[in-house]
């Protein structure tokens, strides 16, 4: 996309002699010759350079007000001023207020390419900068070996370089941001920013000012989110919560690519590629008249689905150790390995809150942990509910319908329990739990049948 310039002078001539120059360069220039003029076209689309002219007749205000206005509402666009021949303490005022360089009347066609090809590469080098540190801390990759992260990554792959509207749906927790910033990262859009915005957390009227933006006076005194995201991704979590007022606004935007600041009439245009999160299901929200069906076909271009930790028990042994891995390096702390035990714990646990609790709960296992542990975590370590989960059965204290029952149905139902989540452990591959828990195939399968759990449920993917 060729940078945009504005070009701020009163003097025509002026005007068409620099955009005659740096149209012929390769650069898109847009022109006005005062204040008011010069502010709108900011305001209706913020620039990548402001060359403007210190000296501007007829004009509301003059070249040192409008910059000083312009910085305080937009303090990275970089200004390049002209002033006039011999006029050096105004440029250096100029400079003062945050101008980038100053270029002298009259100036070289070299002169004025240099300035602005200067001042352009210092501000692409600041994003860039601004945006590498931004990336290294939040893009992180997609953990995990399962037949569902193997797809995930697959349809990733697919489409990241496209521009099409992707819907993610999945549980809380589940892994939905952190699949929307690899897409991000993946496309021609990673140069850009990845603007989040949480449906659910905002009431109507301040989620239209978040998404939009605010004017008052024909001046903007918020920028909006759609615009943060110019050239980028914005990532609407939780769309299912939006408020039906605010969801005819954004199919207004995905028609048009364009809106107006909440308060102001000037039409915003911008390039933005919508990623949305949900943990409902919108077909219900759509059939209950809570969610708009045509909205809904907009944004659900693409479907992916993030699968439940309990419906990729295998992921979690890896997961547990990345996060031990970097959680105590980023505590300063020697590493922590999971013993046996613990592992069958947490792969035995239904996780509710999917991902996010069990970085939750190895958390708090680098926290509490003391520093005498041999490097090693045990069951025994690891927090009450995940343990009671699977010993449930076994350490009952009394009130327990179990302990009012006859051994033998006690046992049989440890049994079930016991069985059960060791298939699932090992995704319900008969011959290797049987392997795990000493037991014959053939024996594991007619005990299953004894205990009434069916293997027709576990039949795709047995062995
Ligand atoms: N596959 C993964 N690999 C590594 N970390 C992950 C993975 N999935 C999720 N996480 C971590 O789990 C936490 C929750 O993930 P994320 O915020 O993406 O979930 P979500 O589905 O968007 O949640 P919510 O619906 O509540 O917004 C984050 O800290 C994230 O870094």
């Amino acid at each position: 996309m060729a940078l945009d310039i504005l070009i701020v002078d009163d003097e025509a001539d002026i005007r068409e002699l620099v955009s005659g120059i740096l149209e012929d360069e390769g650069y898109a220039t847009r022109c006005a010759h005062d204040s008011d003029s010069g502010l709108a076209e900011i305001e209706a689309r913020l620039p990548s350079l402001m060359i403007l002219d210190i000296w501007l007749q007829g004009s509301k205000l003059d070249g040192l007000e409008i910059l000083e206005l312009v910085k305080s509402r937009h303090k990275d666009l970089p200004v390049v001023v002209i002033s006039g021949h011999g006029n050096i303490e105004t440029a250096v005022a100029a400079i003062k207020k945050g101008a980038y360089d100053f270029l002298e009347k009259p100036f070289e066609a070299e002169h004025l390419l240099l300035t602005v090809q200067r001042a352009t590469e210092a501000e692409r080098l600041r994003r860039e900068n601004e945006d590498l540190r931004r990336r290294a801390a939040i893009t992180i990759d997609i953990t995990g070996k399962s037949a569902a992260i193997n797809t995930l990554r697959q349809s990733i792959e697919k489409v990241a370089g496209t521009n099409s509207r992707i819907l993610i749906s999945g549980p809380s927790g589940s892994g939905k941001e952190v699949a929307a910033r690899q897409i991000h990262a993946r496309s021609h859009r990673n140069t850009s920013s990845f603007v989040v915005v949480n449906a659910a957390a905002m009431e109507p009227h301040r989620m239209e000012q978040e998404l939009f933006g605010v004017e008052q006076n024909g001046g903007v005194v918020k920028t909006g989110l759609f615009e943060r995201a110019h050239g980028g991704t914005l990532f609407i979590d939780e769309v299912g919560d939006m408020p039906l007022p605010t969801q005819a606004k954004i199919l207004r935007v995905l028609t048009d690519q364009a809106f107006e600041r909440v308060g102001g009439n000037t039409g915003v245009k911008v390039d933005v590629r919508v990623i949305s999160a949900t943990s409902k299901n919108l077909l219900l929200e759509i059939s209950e008249g809570r969610f708009r069906e045509d909205l809904y076909h907009r944004l659900n271009v693409v479907p992916l689905k993030m699968a439940a930790l309990s419906d990729r028990r295998e992921d979690i042994p890896v997961l547990a150790q990345n996060f031990l891995d970097s959680l105590s390096s980023a505590a300063g702390r020697h590493t922590l390995k999971l013993a046996d035990d613990a592992v069958a714990a947490l792969q035995a646990y239904d996780w509710p809150g999917n991902v996010r609790q069990l970085k939750n709960i190895m958390e708090r296992v680098v926290i509490m942990g003391s520093d005498d542990i041999d490097g090693e975590i045990s069951a025994s370590l690891l927090p009450a509910e995940i343990r009671m989960d699977s010993n449930e059965l076994l350490h009952s204290d009394g009130d327990n319908a179990i302990m009012s029952t006859p051994l033998r149905e006690a046992r049989e139902a440890f049994e079930r329990e016991y069985l059960k989540i060791q298939i699932n452990r090992f995704s319900g591959n008969i011959s290797r739990t049987a392997a795990f828990i000493g037991m014959e195939r053939s024996a594991l399968h007619r005990k299953l049948k004894s205990l009434g759990i069916s293997s027709g449920k576990l039949s795709d993917s047995i062995e």
